[in-house]
């Protein structure tokens, strides 16, 4: 693997350390019992014509900066995303790289009542009782064959796991979890290059697998989407929903950048 996701998943290491060493292993939080269901949500905007856009608080991505966001602001800005129509709302909650935190999302998910998507990486159990969210990210290229323990104890914690793939492997091992959701990545973690054609190379596996196993997996489109025609394009291929971050928090004008997303298959 590349250096950057080495030096991301060392760090989360040690982060997990900290976290044990303040034994919080034992302060089992469950997800607050009203629910906000994504999938739910998502439906129910495609019913409506619209595009189910998951819109990200995101200050930075591995070595470049986007926006200094605290508290305050990254309420502000998911509330802007809620009202240009966001399905749901991502939060970055990896402080070295993405210089995210925890209490971003503790403000965000205060302020707004859309299900909210913890964005960090998962690599133990002790992190589900860091912090409540709706969503939580598993990404199946850093868990590998712990993907399946940590999807169900993920679930048994009260989380909605998303579990992210970027290959053909990675999908198999994931269509294996109990996760409702999958997320494709066009960002190859290896060496943060972006093909949308992942999502479209991806998403007929999906729909084989589902109908081979009478199934319904909810398909999110992640990474590297900045136009209308971009989102046109994945969600003609199938997706369910968009992740969107950088174009959103970059565009300085979240309501509009956001709404012109959601609006993306009016004529
Ligand atoms: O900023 P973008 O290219 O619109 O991408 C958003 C989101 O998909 C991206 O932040 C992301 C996808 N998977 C991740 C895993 C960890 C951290 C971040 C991510």
């Amino acid at each position: 693997m590349h250096a950057v996701i080495n030096d991301i998943v060392s760090s989360t290491e040690k982060r997990v350390q900290n976290l044990n060493t303040k034994t919080e292993r034992s302060s089992a939080k469950k997800r607050s019992s009203n629910k906000r269901d994504i999938v739910a949500a998502i439906k129910e905007k495609k019913l409506q014509g619209k595009v189910a856009v998951i819109s990200e608080v995101k200050p930075a991505s591995p070595g470049k900066k986007l926006r200094d966001i605290n508290p305050e602001d990254a309420a502000m800005i998911a509330s802007e995303m809620e009202k240009a129509g966001a399905v749901a709302i991502s939060v970055l909650t990896e402080p070295e790289f993405f210089h995210g935190s925890t209490d971003n999302l503790i403000s965000v998910r205060k302020k707004i009542s859309l299900p909210v998507l913890r964005k960090d990486f998962i690599i133990d159990e002790i992190q589900f009782n860091e912090i409540e969210s709706d969503l939580i990210l598993l990404i199946a290229g850093i868990l590998g064959d712990k993907l399946g323990k940590m999807t169900d104890m993920a679930i048994s914690k009260g989380f909605e796991p998303l579990v992210e793939v970027h290959n053909e492997n990675e999908l198999k091992n994931a269509l294996e979890t109990k996760t409702r959701i999958i997320g494709i990545n066009n960002r190859d973690l290896s060496n943060l290059g972006i093909d949308l054609a992942t999502t479209l190379q991806l998403i007929p596996l999906v729909k084989d697998f589902d109908r081979i196993n009478g199934q319904e997996h909810t398909i999110i489109s992640e990474s590297g989407m900045h136009t209308i025609d971009d989102v046109k394009m994945v969600v003609k291929a199938g997706a369910d929903a968009v992740l969107v971050g950088t174009s959103i928090i970059k565009s300085g004008e979240i309501y509009a950048k956001t709404k012109e997303l959601v609006d993306a298959l009016d004529d």
